[in-house]
């Protein structure tokens, strides 16, 4: 069994750092990315796993210590996946606020029937830059997209992510709540399992 008490975290998001933070609890310290490099890698990859991996050696990499790194997005049934790994980029680099926008317009007169989505979390660990068995992790969330934007917590797409279980928005649940059911929360339970620390 890997025994970590340091992590860094391959991430300039800080809504992530927060969420896993949380999720890790004490006996894990992540360290954010930032406090090695404020560059940030370009994401490559043609899938969240490559993503995963390509960040986390980076990290790894550049802060010597075992990265940890969150690759997500979320897939929408009616744009065929989309926006998938390009989540982040959907409205070419301008922020959460254009990216919400941009999605609402794709989805503008489909009925509600049609607005089946997923997030998608995927967890890569590794020990060390050149590791040759990363630990993967998944998560899925099912939900909807909305016609609005509704809440204030969270971040990214949460405003426009209906959550069936709870009859709400993914940025009207509590961070409690939220880390209780997010593909996060379900990739994070997974990499507990695989590091003991149950
Ligand atoms: O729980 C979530 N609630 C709302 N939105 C979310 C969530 N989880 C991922 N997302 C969205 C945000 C971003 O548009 C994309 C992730 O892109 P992704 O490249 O993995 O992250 P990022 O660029 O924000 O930070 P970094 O790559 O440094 O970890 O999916
Ligand atoms: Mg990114």
């Amino acid at each position: 069994m890997i025994n970590f008490t340091q992590l860094v975290l391959a991430s300039h998001n800080a809504g992530k750092l927060k969420e896993l933070q949380a999720m890790l609890g004490g006996s894990v310290q992540l360290r954010s990315i930032g406090e090695f490099s404020q560059v940030e890698p370009e994401e490559t990859g043609l899938s969240f796993v490559e993503n995963a991996i390509l960040k986390a050696r980076n990290a790894a990499r550049i802060s010597g210590l075992p990265a940890l790194a969150d690759d997500s997005g979320l897939a929408v049934d009616f744009l065929g996946g989309a926006p998938g790994i390009y989540s982040a980029r959907y409205a070419d680099g301008k922020g959460d606020a254009a990216n919400n926008t941009k999605l609402l317009d794709a989805l503008k007169d489909v009925p509600e029937a049609e607005r089946g989505a997923q997030f998608v979390c995927v967890l890569a660990l590794v020990r060390h830059a050149d590791d040759p068995l990363p630990i993967l992790c998944e998560g899925l969330w099912h939900g909807r997209i909305l016609t609005e934007a509704s809440g204030e917590h969270g971040f990214g797409y949460d405003p426009l992510f209906w959550v069936p279980e709870r009859n709400c928005s993914s940025a009207e649940l509590g961070p409690v709540e939220k880390n209780q059911l997010s593909h996060r929360a379900r990739a994070m339970a997974l990499l507990r399992q695989r590091l003991g620390l149950q």
